[in-house]
């Protein structure tokens, strides 16, 4: 019997199964006996990196963001919109057959943006190119799923079943759950609050399904079972998703306006034209779907002040809390690997300063749009600059735009 078969046979005895208290154990381990076999299935064959031939897009960019949907809801159309790179676009379904990347140019930096294949009911199994557009998603920062507004609502849930059946997990943060497997010891179930959904013996049999017999367990959160499992397999990717409801040009005003309430959801149109040019912002409300997506993406652009000289506001190191981290010191470690130790402390301005300019230590957070000067250990500042830079209690909290382009000599 193949994995596919063997998965079915359980979600049926699961689905025939009444859920009480004395079946919990019992459906425990089924769900347990399911993730192993969904693993399983997710392995590459032997000798390929999983993405598959049309699929292995170089990364390029300050970040990568992949387009996920059924066929046909405007994914291509969208790409070509955003990027200016051409994706054939039609009104039959399947139109894209392999990944089409794109480059995204949005507050100085550059994003990649991938368009996927549509996938369809069944992707997880392997179904159409599911397991390829998975893998590239994978390889993303975020996801946008692309939504026809027109159409059911059930599609989103039946897109993120499908996503959530490899692996993939929107929106949601890591279990509060330590786990940690050991050579000897036998089994320490511990936790520091109540639990509701898993006790201590349900925890030890779908331990004993993993063949795991000496581990550390210690819950710091009212997780339920999937949680567990999640926290055992540990090969979950935790993803930000933003749900993007296009052709809303062909939906009632009343049905908008419920979709656009939805949290981490944008409506668009991109047949509907809001200016009379092509010109992207024009576009139905793709400039609040750009925002949207930098805000999920967490990029943090820092410039750098040289020594008596204004700030270089025209090329940002771009740091992410995902990539590296945003501390000064991965700010350093970006200039370049042996800077860090001749850094004798930063200068700092921008919205993570206490009062301008902040001298900081490695360890100190940068925000967007930061400007930082650095003071190596044989070098002197000069004093944080003269003229707007200033240090003054009334500073702005931000670097304005106007500021950025007419910067006064210091
Ligand atoms: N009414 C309306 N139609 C749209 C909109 N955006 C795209 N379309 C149409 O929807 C059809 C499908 O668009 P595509 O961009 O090819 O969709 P896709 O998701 O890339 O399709 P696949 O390649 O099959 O996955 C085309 O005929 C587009 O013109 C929109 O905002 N409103």
């Amino acid at each position: 019997m193949g994995i596919i078969e063997k998965i079915k046979e359980i979600e049926a005895e699961m689905a025939r199964t009444q859920k009480n208290k004395a079946t919990e154990y019992h459906l425990g381990q089924l769900k347990a006996k399911i993730a192993k076999l969904r693993t399983q299935l997710l392995e590459p064959p032997k000798g390929s990196s999983g993405a598959g031939e049309g699929f292995e897009v170089t990364k390029f960019g300050h970040g990568r963001v992949a387009l996920i949907g059924f066929p046909s809801v405007g994914k291509s159309t969208l790409l070509t919109m955003l990027t200016g790179t051409h994706s054939e676009a039609a009104s039959y379904e399947f139109t894209t057959l392999t990944c089409i990347p794109g480059i995204i140019h949005y507050n100085d930096t550059k994003i990649q943006l991938l368009d996927l294949p549509g996938i369809i009911e069944g992707a997880s199994e392997g179904k159409g190119r599911g397991r390829q557009v998975i893998a590239v998603s994978k390889s993303s920062d975020i996801v946008l799923m692309i939504l026809d507004g027109s159409k059911s609502e059930g599609h989103r849930q039946i897109l993120t079943k499908e996503l959530e059946a490899v692996g993939l997990r929107l929106n949601k943060k890591p279990p509060q759950i330590y786990f940690k497997k050991k050579k000897t010891g036998g089994i320490s179930f511990n936790k520091t609050l109540a639990l509701t959904h898993v006790d201590e013996k349900l925890c030890y049999q779908i331990l004993h399904e993993y063949k795991i017999h000496n581990a550390e367990v210690l819950f710091r959160e009212d997780a339920t079972v999937d949680d567990l499992i999640d926290v055992i397999e540990g090969n979950r990717k935790y993803m930000k998703c933003v749900y993007v409801y296009n052709k809303i040009d062909v939906v009632g005003i009343d049905d908008v306006d419920k979709l656009a309430r939805q949290p981490n959801s944008v409506v668009i149109s991109c047949n509907m034209k809001a200016g009379s040019t092509l010109y992207l912002p024009f576009t139905l409300n793709l400039d609040r779907l750009l925002a949207k997506m930098w805000e999920e993406m967490g990029l943090v652009r820092v410039y750098t002040k040289p020594q008596g000289q204004q700030p270089d506001f025209s090329d940002p190191v771009v740091l992410s809390a995902d990539r590296g981290g945003c501390t000064v010191e991965d700010f350093c470690n970006h200039i370049h690997r042996s800077l860090v130790k001749d850094v004798k402390y930063v200068l700092v301005w921008g919205t993570s300063a206490r009062h301008y300019p902040q001298h900081c230590g490695l360890s100190h957070f940068l925000h967007d749009e930061d400007v930082v000067q650095i003071v190596k250990k044989k070098e002197k500042d000069d004093g944080g600059g003269r003229g707007r830079f200033k240090s003054h209690s009334t500073a702005p909290a931000r670097i304005s735009d106007r500021e950025k382009k007419a910067p006064l000599k210091t």
